[in-house]
């Protein structure tokens, strides 16, 4: 469901060459590699935020980057979640208002019951009227994970998602992530140079 060919990317003289990957519906895969080995590039390959410098990528039948800028927004708000490495949330929103705006731009209408029970689930819904700047590091962590979530993406993408985060909250994140994407039957795709996190996976891709 999620399969590549040919990929390759450049930055100025610097070339990446990503082997080609096959995720089947439902699978859980690790992407592994050395710092700079280009684990973040082929995340936003794949994610449609990046065009490749060639090569294909497909999700189920659509091969994303043939879509049209706006084609290919609507397509990653309503089948792809990302989780980045440090939540990218809007300062000036709060955290309901935030997720409204996720579910505006997967071109969805609002719908608050959804909210409430993503951030019910996550365990953060005493912050649903906050600001950003008043959560914790764990908390804005989940609010992220919250909304890649909340439109029920099939495909889920997490980048480095437990390293700014003790053991304890990094066992937290790594369990939710696991734990939302199998009760949607989702595929999830985590990269990550974080040992605590390898041994909850039994497929890697390894840069
Ligand atoms: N915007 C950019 N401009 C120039 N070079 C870049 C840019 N982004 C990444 N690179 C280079 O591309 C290579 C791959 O970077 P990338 O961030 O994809 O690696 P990574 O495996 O995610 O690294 P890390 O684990 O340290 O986050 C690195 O050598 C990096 O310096």
């Amino acid at each position: 469901m999620l399969t590549t060919k040919s990929l390759s990317h450049h930055y100025g003289n610097e070339k990446l060459s990503f082997p080609d990957l096959n995720i089947r519906k439902g699978e859980q895969w690790l992407l592994l590699g050395e710092s700079g080995s280009g684990k973040t590039t082929l995340l936003h390959i794949l994610t449609g935020i990046k065009k490749p410098f060639s090569g294909e990528v497909f999700i189920q039948e659509t091969e994303l980057y043939k879509l049209s800028g706006q084609e290919l927004d609507q397509f990653r708000g309503q089948n792809i979640g990302v989780v980045f490495q440090q939540a990218h949330l809007i300062k000036s929103l709060t955290v309901k208002e935030n997720l409204f705006l996720a579910q505006t731009f997967a071109g969805f209408k609002n719908n608050e019951d959804r909210i409430i029970e993503v951030l019910t689930e996550l365990d953060i819904i005493q912050k649903i009227n906050s600001y950003p700047a008043s959560l914790s590091q764990g908390q804005l962590q989940r609010a992220s994970i919250a909304r890649a979530v909340l439109n029920k993406p099939f495909l889920l993408f997490a980048d480095e998602p437990t390293s700014s985060l003790d053991n304890k909250n990094a066992k937290t994140v790594v369990d939710l992530l696991l734990k939302l994407s199998e009760s949607s039957g989702g595929t999830l795709v985590v990269s990550t140079h974080d040992d605590r996190v390898k041994e909850a996976f039994s497929k890697e891709y390894i840069l």
